[in-house]
């Protein structure tokens, strides 16, 4: 079975935790497998807040409703992809981008669904370069402060995020202690958002795997 494969049986398996209502949904390959089987079931929910302006057209592709977060309360469900997870749920998100607004649908959601292919599951994050969000102007000064963290940040260059700023991708970190790692990056001048989500972990992470999904709880 291939990773794809692996990505769409967690997707499905999430939608047994759909319970109506408004949804937030997140960004990626993992999530658009999301987005299609949630269209099956789109009767039974009011509609969903997007992370990212991909998946807004992909929802309304479906005739799936997009919500303004700032117009719905706490969302019950939360569901996203991630890059790599540990075994305590804590995520390198922003493979795709999208960090930013996955982090805020996220702290708005009372439980967070990662789905994800089994080989995203490591022991200590790192190996996945970790992505920053950064104003433009502060590029060249977050990545000075970045080094100083024992990291090498790479521009992911002529990528724009959906709210115009610019993406570092961070590599060479073991990050032992990621609650840590988020809030000192978090305190860089023209940081927007890490892609750590140490102190918002996922609560539950559904695994795809070659013998069925496995599902992980804090
Ligand atoms: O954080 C993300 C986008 O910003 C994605 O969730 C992450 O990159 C995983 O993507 P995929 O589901 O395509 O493997």
């Amino acid at each position: 079975m291939n990773a794809d494969a692996m990505k769409k049986q967690a997707a499905e398996a999430a939608l047994g935790y759909v319970e109506g209502g408004v949804i937030g949904v997140g960004t990626g390959s993992t999530v658009n497998h999301f987005i299609d089987a949630l269209a099956t079931i789109r009767g039974r929910i009011e509609g969903a807040v997007s992370s990212s302006e991909a998946s807004t057209a992909r929802l309304k592709q479906h005739g799936i409703p997009v919500l303004d977060l700032n117009g719905v309360g706490e969302l019950s469900l939360y569901v996203d992809g991630a890059d790599e997870s540990n075994d305590r749920l804590q995520l390198i998100k922003g493979g795709g981008g999208a960090l930013t607004r996955e982090k805020i649908v996220a702290a708005a959601s009372r439980q967070f669904v990662c789905i994800a292919d089994e080989s995203k599951l490591v022991e200590v994050l790192g190996r996945f370069p970790l992505p920053v969000e950064v104003i433009p102007m502060a590029r060249s000064y977050v990545a000075r402060e970045l080094v100083q963290l024992g990291g090498t940040p790479v521009w992911r260059d002529g990528f724009v995020t959906d709210n115009g700023n610019l993406i570092l991708d961070v590599q060479h970190l073991e990050i032992t202690d990621p609650r840590q790692l988020e809030q000192q990056i978090n305190m860089i001048a023209g940081v927007v958002t890490v892609g750590l989500f140490a102190h918002r972990p996922a609560d539950v992470l559904i695994l795809g795997t070659p013998h069925g999904v496995r599902t992980l709880g804090r």
